[in-house]
């Protein structure tokens, strides 16, 4: 049983603190890492494959640490962000070359049982540059799988793949984690990460915000308090009425913007309570529109919770 854990870990590039103190555990099966763009997500994958030391704490592969130990490396795969196949290999060779690298035995044999497990073996004598987005995915998964590691990280894998291309994959990293693989994969969409992963950890802004299944996580952002930009005939009598009921929790009028800022921390009631109260009292409301629904602000809410 392969267990990555990520102790009190901190990344700092200059003065960029891209990784604040972050402890998890990383268990067999499927985890999600989800966070927006730029969290530190890359950061953390790259120092669980032994690319990148911390900066501060320990990340450790069975209680080894990894950063410099070839045993560890023989353990992980790593599936990465970036491009950057050789575009003038085929296929074979491409994975080829890091079945070398690891020293296998009988690196051709490994190449194409690792070929066979992407089912890439019919293109495998293309070269990579003519493959499709999806292709390369599955070649770089191949190279990452040559050396049948415990642990097998992939940095964002569905960017850019089409809806089949995704399926495929998931069904892929599924068989993965059933084999009793530890497989983490990072991800900025929650959608993508539900599908997939029986468990999710969240990083926002370098620090770990949230962890537990998809439902935990979900309810933890659908509680949020929701922001709106309201504007009406008579902002300041909406106020008054709007204050005067549980659902709101923040109210501000906002002379520059002429518009009433409303803070909902019932968000059913909210929906049910505004357009009643308004023709209550003879309101036409013009503009309702959430003020806070980016990934950022989501996700701002589940670190401050
Ligand atoms: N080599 C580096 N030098 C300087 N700053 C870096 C370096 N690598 C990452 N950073 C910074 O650290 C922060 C986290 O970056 P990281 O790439 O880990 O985030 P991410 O969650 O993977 O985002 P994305 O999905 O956009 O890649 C960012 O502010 C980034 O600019």
């Amino acid at each position: 049983m392969a267990v990555v854990r990520i102790e009190n870990v901190s990344r700092w590039f200059g003065n960029v603190v891209a990784v604040n103190d972050v402890s998890i555990d990383i268990t067999p099966g499927i985890t999600g890492l989800l966070g927006p763009n730029g969290a530190g997500k890359s950061t953390l994958i790259h120092m669980m494959s032994g690319f990148l030391p911390p900066s501060d704490g320990a990340v450790t592969l069975d209680g080894e640490v990894i950063w410099r130990n070839a045993d560890a490396y023989r353990r992980i795969g790593l599936v990465p962000e970036t491009e950057s196949t050789y575009e003038f290999l085929d296929g074979r060779e491409f994975v080829r070359a890091n079945a070398e690298l690891q020293g296998l035995p009988d690196p051709g044999a490994a190449t194409e049982r690792a070929l066979e497990t992407v089912e890439m073996t019919a293109a495998a004598d293309r070269p990579v540059g003519t493959y499709s987005k999806g292709m390369r995915q599955r070649v770089k998964m191949a190279s990452a799988l040559v050396h049948d590691p415990a642990v097998l990280l992939l940095d964002e894998p569905f960017n850019g793949m089409d809806p089949r291309q995704r399926l495929h994959l998931m069904e892929l990293l599924r068989r993965m984690g059933e084999e009793g693989r530890t497989v983490l994969f990072s991800s900025h969409i929650l959608e993508e990460v539900e599908q997939l992963a029986s468990h999710i950890e969240v990083i926002v802004a370098g620090r770990h915000a949230a962890s537990g299944d998809f439902r935990r996580i979900r309810r933890l952002m659908t509680n949020r308090p929701h922001r709106y930009l309201i504007r009406s005939s008579d902002d300041r009598a909406l106020a008054a009425a709007l204050i005067a009921d549980p659902c709101t929790q923040g109210l501000e009028l906002d002379p520059t913007e002429q518009a009433l800022k409303v803070e909902a921390v019932d968000f059913h009631r909210f929906a049910e309570r505004l357009p009643a109260l308004a023709r209550e009292r003879g309101i036409r409301l013009l503009t309702v529109s959430p003020s806070d629904e980016s990934l950022e602000s989501v996700f701002s809410y589940l670190v401050s919770a």
